[in-house]
């Protein structure tokens, strides 16, 4: 089992990452608690809920509370369903909230932790590729139809607790998500790491041990941003890269259509398209990077079909914005990110031009 200690200003917390480890979850626990709600949705539940009830035994109170699997979870009703159910099984200040399952779950129950009784702790299991990012950091949220995340707040789990025997059981499509992050966190800090990825041929099982380095790799970068800047006043944005047109697709296209990190891909290529024209200063390995969307199915037939006035329109409502323009995460090369802003009319061009480099590379 690896750790990894993040050393965020309002707490602390420890971030276990290991095979099998669910089953240890009782001691991994840095306390006991009277009361535990673990909240999970309908995919994850039938695989490892039973696991987890096992895990913390008999002498603490556990319920638990299954959400409908997907992003549309991420909703007001889901969110008062949940606390619905936390007072019906009465817990109190004391209790403990184990959010078991993706992203989705995890900015789902850790947003309830944050707010039922004006905050209880909470700890993360994450289930997917993808939660290697959403489970480390406190952000926790929920989604409005005009706006991603824009419900939520900062709030610290207790703990982490990654098994990775869990990702055996992801679809093709959860693995291309999650690996949208974990390339993420290369092109924002580490040019080896891009590299890795690049050379992978395959996700998932044949390519295990790659992964979970890079996975780990991934998390202590986030860590690190994490301990320097909580509540995102400047470093914290750049685990922003690709996003701003990234959460505009993934609104736009309905919640669940195609996933978070199948959209943060396709931003990604649109800031290094941006980078390359306003703020490289050392080759980008953009085409590389293409290719990488390619092999690995990434929804990119989309990009030269975009509808951009609704695309600006929502990215007008970013959360980076300030004053009138819109702020991306751009880099000045591989591991150095950037805040640059736009006005609408200049992005208005970007995003054509962009439009028409991929209708012609079709
Ligand atoms: N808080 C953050 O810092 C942060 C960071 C990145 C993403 N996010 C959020 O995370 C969400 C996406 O998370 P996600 O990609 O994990 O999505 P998700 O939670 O919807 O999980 C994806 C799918 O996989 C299923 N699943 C989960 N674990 C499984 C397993 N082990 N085996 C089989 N199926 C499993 C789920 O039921 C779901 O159908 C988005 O809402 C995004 O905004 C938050
Ligand atoms: O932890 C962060 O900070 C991130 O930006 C990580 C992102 O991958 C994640 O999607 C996050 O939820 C986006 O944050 P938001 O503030 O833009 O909603
Ligand atoms: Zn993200």
């Amino acid at each position: 089992m690896k750790s990894i200690y993040v050393k965020a200003s309002s707490e602390p917390y420890t971030i276990y990452i290991g095979d099998g480890i669910r089953h240890q979850l009782k001691e991994l626990l840095s306390k006991t608690y009277e009361d535990v709600m673990v909240i999970t949705d309908t995919h994850v539940a039938p695989l490892y809920l039973d696991d987890i009830l096992h895990a913390l035994g008999s002498d603490m109170k556990v319920s638990s509370y299954i959400i409908t699997a997907g992003e549309s979870s991420k909703s007001v009703e889901s969110f008062e369903a949940c606390h619905t159910e936390a007072i019906n099984k009465g817990l109190n200040r004391h209790s403990l909230i184990i959010a078991l399952g993706g992203g989705v779950v995890g900015d789902l129950a850790g947003f309830v932790a944050a707010t039922y009784m004006r905050g209880i702790d909470y700890v993360q299991i994450p289930t997917t590729v993808l939660a290697h990012d959403s489970s480390v950091g406190g952000k926790v949220a929920i989604n409005h139809p005009l706006s991603k995340n824009v419900i939520g707040s900062f709030h610290q789990p207790k703990g982490v607790i990654y098994d990775t025997q869990t990702l055996t059981t992801l679809s093709d499509q959860e693995w291309r998500s999650g690996m949208a992050e974990v390339i993420k966190h290369a092109w924002i800090h580490d040019q080896d790491m891009l590299q890795a990825c690049f050379r992978l041929d395959t996700f998932s099982e044949e390519s295990k041990e790659v992964v979970e380095h890079l996975l780990w790799k991934g998390i202590s970068i986030k860590a690190d941003i994490v301990a320097e800047d909580e509540k995102e006043q400047g470093i914290r944005s750049f685990l922003n890269f690709g996003h701003t047109l990234g959460h505009a697709l993934e609104a736009e296209f309905g919640y669940g259509t195609i996933t978070h990190g199948e959209a943060v891909a396709l931003g990604m290529d649109f800031a290094l398209f941006l980078s390359e024209r306003y703020t490289q200063q050392e080759s980008l390995p953009r085409e590389a990077y293409q290719h990488w969307l390619n092999d690995h199915d990434y929804p990119i037939q989309i990009l030269g079909s975009l509808s951009i006035e609704p695309l600006i329109d929502r990215m007008k409502r970013d959360k980076k914005n300030k004053q009138q323009s819109i702020r991306f995460v751009l880099l000045n090369k591989t591991g150095q990110p950037t805040l640059h802003s736009f006005e609408e009319s200049t992005l208005r061009r970007e995003l054509e031009l962009f439009k028409e480099y991929w209708t012609s590379v079709k």
